[in-house]
């Protein structure tokens, strides 16, 4: 086995009914490497980290987890060291913050039932408390999250997902699976959420970031997967990604050459010679601003 190789997806399949939402999905991910999932609304992004977290099972494919087959529900793919934040941030509401974030902690420590029962009996649980505190309050600093005693439910939803991804990393997850981080936050907020990207990186274990923010994705990450219905359109290099016929073409729904084609054919008809030597960008509002190409290469 490839031992860089943290996480291997294979023919990953998602049907709901007669909806296709992830159609034969392969992907590699290796050690300290951060991988940007990108795709318009409904290209099967989360459905994508849904099936690898375990919140919901695979119609076809599987998933290695170093070399191990990968099955089960979340929590026992959460013990075998997956840590994912939510697209709208799953946290404890009526808990305090400190009490979230020391539930990363634990589910980190106790992350085999056996352990879970040694550790009750041993009385290991009660000088663990104290570091637990230390390792949250250090935790918090260093996101820039204040206010511990705050309920989670009382903060913004910025605040919220930085805690959650505090949490999260509170696991020491092998892969941390970030379902759009960034919606929400303040520059502080999106500064703490990039640090702890690179503190997953430092550990030599691995990320899959997504976002609608395909510029700011292209700028943390390592390589992109895009979606498009489904399937992977593209599978590399951030720079290359952006560059590609098929970013075009999932945005746009085509490439500059049918463009210049089209642009052609209609000058053809017009009358006009000068069109088409130009073509440029759709202007039709219709066409969501998010994740536009032309907002992402400037
Ligand atoms: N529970 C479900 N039942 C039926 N169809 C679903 C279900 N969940 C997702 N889908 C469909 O699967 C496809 C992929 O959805 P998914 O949420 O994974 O896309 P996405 O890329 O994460 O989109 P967004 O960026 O809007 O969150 C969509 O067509 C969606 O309507």
């Amino acid at each position: 086995m490839d031992e860089t190789k943290l996480l291997v997806g294979r023919g990953l399949t998602k049907r709901y009914g007669g909806v296709t939402a992830l159609a034969d999905v392969s992907f590699e991910l290796r050690a300290g490497e951060i991988l940007g999932l990108v795709g318009p609304n409904g290209a099967g992004k989360t459905t994508l980290v849904d099936l690898i977290s375990g919140a919901q099972a695979a119609t076809a494919g599987e998933l290695l987890l170093r070399g191990q087959r990968l099955t089960g529900p979340a929590s026992r793919r959460a013990r075998a060291g997956l840590g994912r934040t939510f697209q709208y941030p799953q946290l404890a509401l009526h808990l305090s913050v400190r009490d979230n974030l020391l539930l990363g902690r634990h589910a980190q420590r106790h992350n085999t039932p056996w352990r879970m029962i040694a550790g009750a009996f041993t009385g290991v649980v009660r000088p663990q408390r104290a570091a637990d505190r230390e390792g949250v309050r250090q935790l918090a600093h260093e996101l820039g999250i204040e206010g511990l005693d705050r309920e989670a439910g009382d903060l913004t939803l910025g605040e919220q997902r930085l805690v959650e991804v505090g949490r999260a990393l509170g696991q020491n997850p092998v892969v941390l699976l970030l379902d759009e981080p960034f919606a929400g936050s303040d520059a502080q907020g999106v500064a703490g959420i990039a640090d702890v990207i690179r503190t997953v990186q430092r550990r030599g274990h691995a990320v899959i970031l997504v976002d609608h923010n395909v510029d700011l994705v292209a700028r943390l990450v390592d390589r992109v997967l895009l979606l498009d219905r489904g399937r992977v359109a593209f599978d590399g290099e951030p720079a290359e990604c952006l560059a590609s016929p098929q970013m075009q073409q999932v945005y746009f729904g085509s490439t500059d050459a049918d463009e210049d084609e089209d642009d052609a054919a209609t000058a053809a008809v017009a009358g006009d010679a000068s069109a088409g030597a130009d073509a440029t960008a759709p202007t039709d509002d219709s066409v969501p601003r998010q994740g536009r190409v032309e907002d992402v290469r400037s």
